[in-house]
């Protein structure tokens, strides 16, 4: 559509001679939350590479604002305002988070207000807390966090989230519930990998089901419910 910030399209990516993702298509709305979903394997984290630049698909494409960035290098993908948080949590350890902060600090975009170590820690109360504690003693929850605060230091427009409540403390979860949802008030767009469907319905918009490198389902939750086969089928439950 038109109006699309982000459209994937006949997307095809190999690891050496293994071809993972086959024709994968879907798209993401100026201000939606999309939850792509899919068990362990199913390719979900080798789609947000294949966006970000840092796996390179063979056939396909990814239109970003109109513009086609299939193929490009990973920070011109950032500068063009796609904020990317790794499933590994990658915090500077030695470094303070507010440190850590300003590591991801980019110029504003002139259509949005700009992130600030304030405005973050408003939104995350226990780097707050933690603001001069090295990186590396937090839990790992708090360095999810700091993952993702750093991540909009940079100002992005539209926020890949790769699997973030994987392996977090429930209390965090739902901080981090708390997060995407004002992110969506922020007027931003964001893609979440999850295997957790609980999660993903409670903070997305729409969902798209990835099972061995193909899209299976796309679709609102009210959808998937009146169809409880494809997430059975598809979905570790
Ligand atoms: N660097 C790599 N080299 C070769 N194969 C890989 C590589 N990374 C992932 N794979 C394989 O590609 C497939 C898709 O993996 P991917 O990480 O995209 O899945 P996922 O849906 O994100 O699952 P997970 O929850 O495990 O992250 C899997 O079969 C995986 O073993």
């Amino acid at each position: 559509m038109a109006d699309d910030l982000l459209a994937v399209s006949g997307l095809n990516t190999y690891y050496g001679g293994a071809h993972i993702l086959s024709d994968v298509a879907f798209a993401i709305g100026g201000n939606e939350v999309v939850a792509l979903l899919g068990r362990n394997g199913a390719g979900k984290s080798t789609t947000i590479k294949s966006v970000m630049g840092l796996v390179r698909p063979r056939s396909g494409s990814v239109v970003y604002q109109g513009e086609e960035i299939a193929g490009d290098e990973p920070y011109r993908v950032c500068r063009r305002g796609i904020g990317y948080v790794p499933e590994e949590r990658r915090v500077f350890s030695e470094l303070t988070v507010e440190e850590n902060l300003e590591v991801g600090r980019r110029p504003p975009r002139a259509d949005a207000s700009e992130w600030t170590p304030e405005r973050l820690y408003a939104l995350f109360p226990n780097l707050a807390e933690r603001r001069r504690h090295p990186a590396g003693r937090m839990s790992g929850g708090e360095q999810q966090m700091l993952t993702i605060a750093r991540t909009l230091m940079g100002n992005p427009r539209l926020v890949l989230l790769d699997e973030p409540s994987e392996g977090i403390a429930p209390l965090i979860v739902e901080q981090m519930a708390m997060v995407i949802k004002e992110l969506k008030r922020e007027g931003l767009a964001v893609l979440i990998s999850e295997q957790n469907l609980h999660f993903a319905r409670i903070v997305s918009d729409r969902a798209v089901i990835i099972e061995k490198g193909a899209v299976r389902f796309t679709g609102t939750f009210a959808d998937l419910d009146a169809n409880p086969d494809i997430a059975q089928a598809t979905l570790a439950l």
